[in-house]
């Protein structure tokens, strides 16, 4: 009689396989922010935002400057600061994160790609309590469990090893002077005046896989 599959350690071994490890064979290897790259972060808060602060104001998502939301509602008025910061430490904001637009299918194509590793790399709030495990169960409803390998939990995306850095936020520092990764710019509405960096605009039109094929060639 066929033995039905099993979920043993011999399965999680062949997975880890097959996503090659081994950078020795140039496997080009792509970290994915997942606030405003993969999971709409400012829609959802302005969303969130308005429903539990109706009579306040509140920035429209063409009005957006800067990477901090709460930096931008202070500046309108200094009390907004800690209503921002209830709206998204509020359990199940993160959870409830809708798609960027054509992220998924997009991070499930690249991953695909021969020669091409993906990971998924996010900085986690100070106020960790929800937005840890609701990261991790987001990745797991969206993209599938066994997605869950692959993703870096770093508050420094600096000192994480990678060719290549698609995130929304425009100057990543840390302990780490020169990153391993190039970073490309993944387009939001607070980013869009930064001049002068290679980006990516959107999950739709295609062009995320010229990005890729370029970097193939160059490591
Ligand atoms: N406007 C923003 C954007 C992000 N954050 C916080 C919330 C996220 O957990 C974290 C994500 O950073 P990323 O990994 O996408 O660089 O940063 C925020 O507070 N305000
Ligand atoms: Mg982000």
């Amino acid at each position: 009689m066929k033995k039905p599959p099993t979920q043993d350690k011999t399965d999680i071994m062949s997975r880890r396989t097959k996503q090659t490890y081994d950078y020795g064979q140039k496997n080009l290897c792509v970290l994915l922010d997942l606030d405003q790259v993969l999971a709409d972060f400012e829609g959802h808060f302005i969303t969130k935002f308005r429903e539990k602060f109706p009579d306040d104001r509140f920035v429209q998502l063409d009005e957006r400057k800067g990477f901090y939301i709460k930096d931008q509602y202070e500046k309108l008025d200094r009390n907004l600061g800690d209503k921002v910061r209830a709206v998204y430490i509020e359990k199940g904001f993160f959870l409830d994160l809708p798609e960027i637009k054509g992220a998924i299918p997009a991070a499930r194509e690249m991953a695909a790609m021969d020669g091409v590793d993906v990971f998924i790399c996010s900085s986690p709030l100070t106020e960790y309590q929800n937005c840890l495990s609701e990261k991790f169960e987001w990745v797991e409803k969206h993209l599938g469990p066994e997605w869950l390998d692959r993703i870096i939990i770093a508050k420094d995306k600096t000192v994480i090893n990678g060719h290549i850095l698609i995130d929304d936020r425009p100057y990543i520092n840390g302990s780490c002077k020169s990153p391993a990764w190039k970073h490309i710019v993944f387009t939001a509405h607070h980013n869009r005046h930064v001049e002068g960096r290679q980006r990516l605009d959107n999950w739709t039109d295609g062009t995320w896989r010229d990005i890729i094929e370029d970097f193939k060639k160059r490591i």
